[in-house]
């Protein structure tokens, strides 16, 4: 049998019928639904005097409209309110699981999938999502789709779709301390660019992938969309199965034991085929920080802003310009003495309970309290069941002895749907994953790090190389 790549088998493995234009019909095994792109779908389904093909195929929460201040209230915000409720009657209508907003379990769709299990190895998931590539660390095949897609797979269980080509991203050697998941990625993108994954699936190996735990792989297929591609991939080794053991939606017993046979062979063969090759020498990467407003224009802590009158390309000094004058950036200003107002640590990119422990540990390395010129620092855990395990740790009695606050799990300030965003002009550090004008609120201004850079970056106040701190 010819070799093929983890790609190729999970495509192959859910193909139902293929037209002769190469669009095929593929099984879903996971939908994963959120309050913002599923109410015209619920709505054409009922139009259509449909039910939901297969209820025990579908996870849904709401997580991008959801207040991370005290819950016990209720929604302020009227828009966010009818989503969230919206939500919540659809799922009762039709018997969807759901986790409300006040169930522990609740959280960003990408963290609670794999949380629960309910993200599997070998599996075909789709969430109204453009970070639905997060699950593809799993071995998983897995990317966003459009409402009406939606629609289509709670009627249908199937999707259709065009093969993309296959791209193997290969980060090879170790990391220096100080240096994780997000750096990793985004020292792809700014490599390959945002569209360098386009039309491509991405898969994600060497040695440094490998050596990652599956928080720091969730964090690296989460940007594989950052990258242009739609889907990121992981293979499926120990660290996977020893994750995914357990949990609430995993089978058990000898569906476990049969499972775990097929998983096993979820791995590129040697000798199959990429269309394209990129690698990087992890040894190189070093804390990196976004400075403009795409998350390839980003650059090592320790290297300067860049000076337009140095780019000969018309285009690409145009795009310089503009980026540095929303960023109101100097050119050749050293990241190091970029000074933040506000700091956030959350997001489907980095709010797993690792992420909570990376950023506590440079907080308690540093000591004291936030720099005086932040005014405001949020950490949100990206589920319930993560915020109990960080208290569990005493994580949360670290960042609130230092000044941060602490706060209930959803998309917050990752983008500006809910009560958390930047102001006009402010300037904020944060772990997040996009960084185009007003992502976090109009008129802000994001940098994209990790949560260690993060955290440095509130208790000093401008971004420091944590690569020293380690
Ligand atoms: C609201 C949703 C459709 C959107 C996405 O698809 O990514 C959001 O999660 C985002 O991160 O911008
Ligand atoms: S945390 Fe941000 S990127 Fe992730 S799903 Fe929510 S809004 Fe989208």
């Amino acid at each position: 049998m010819t070799a093929r790549t983890l790609y190729d088998k999970l495509w192959d493995e859910h193909v139902v019928h293929t037209e002769d234009d190469g669009t095929a019909v593929l099984y879903i095994d996971r939908h994963l639904l959120h309050e913002v792109t599923s109410p015209q779908a619920f709505e054409g389904l009922e139009l259509a005097s449909r039910k939901v093909w297969r209820l025990s195929a579908n996870l849904a929460v709401s997580d991008h409209n959801v207040p991370t201040t005290d819950r016990s209230g209720g929604i302020a915000d009227p828009i966010s309110k009818l989503q969230v409720d919206t939500l919540d009657q659809n799922c009762d209508r039709h018997g969807v699981t759901q986790f409300k907003m006040n169930d522990k379990r609740q959280g960003i769709v990408h963290v609670i999938g794999p949380e629960q299990g309910a993200t599997l190895p070998g599996m075909t998931v789709v969430c109204g999502d453009s970070h639905t590539s997060t699950h593809g660390a799993f071995g998983a095949l897995a990317h966003g789709i459009g409402t009406s897609e939606v629609e289509h797979v709670l009627a249908t269980q199937t999707l259709l779709a065009k093969k993309a080509k296959n791209m193997l991203i290969r980060v090879e050697g170790q990391v220096v301390p100080g240096v994780g998941a997000k750096d990793i990625v985004l020292a792809i993108i700014g490599k390959i660019g945002t569209a360098g994954g386009t039309g491509y699936t991405i898969e994600f190996g060497g040695s440094a992938i490998r050596a990652l735990t599956m928080e720091g792989r969730m964090t690296i297929c989460n940007m594989a969309i950052e990258a242009g591609a739609r889907a990121g991939l992981i293979a499926v080794d120990e660290t996977t199965l020893n994750y995914v053991k357990g949990r609430p939606f995993t089978p058990t017993g000898v569906e476990w034991d049969l499972a775990v046979q097929y998983w096993r062979g979820l791995h590129s063969d040697a000798g199959a085929h990429f269309d394209a090759v990129v690698e990087l020498d992890a040894s190189q990467i070093r804390p990196q920080v976004t400075w403009g407003t795409s998350p390839e224009m980003v650059l090592d802590v320790n290297a300067r802003v860049p000076d337009p009158d140095k780019e000969k390309d018309a285009v690409k000094r145009g795009a310089i310009e503009r980026a540095l004058q929303y960023m109101s950036l100097e050119p050749n200003k050293a990241i190091a003495d970029i000074h933040v107002d506000k700091v956030f640590i959350g997001s489907c990119t980095n709010s797993r309970i690792e992420d909570m422990r990376e950023a506590a540990a440079v907080v308690r390395r540093i000591g004291g309290r936030l720099a005086s010129n932040v005014k405001l620092a949020l950490v949100v855990p990206g589920s319930g069941l993560v915020k109990a395990q960080a208290e569990a740790e005493g994580l949360d009695q670290v960042f609130k002895a230092a000044g941060f606050e602490w706060r209930e799990p959803g998309c917050s300030m990752c983008l500006a749907m809910n009560a958390d965003r930047l102001e006009p002009g402010e300037r904020c550090a944060s772990t997040s994953n996009r960084n185009f004008e007003g992502r976090q609120g109009a008129g802000g201004r994001t940098h994209l790090v990790s949560p260690a850079m993060a955290a440095a970056a509130a208790m000093r106040g401008h971004f420091v190389d944590v690569s020293h701190l380690a």
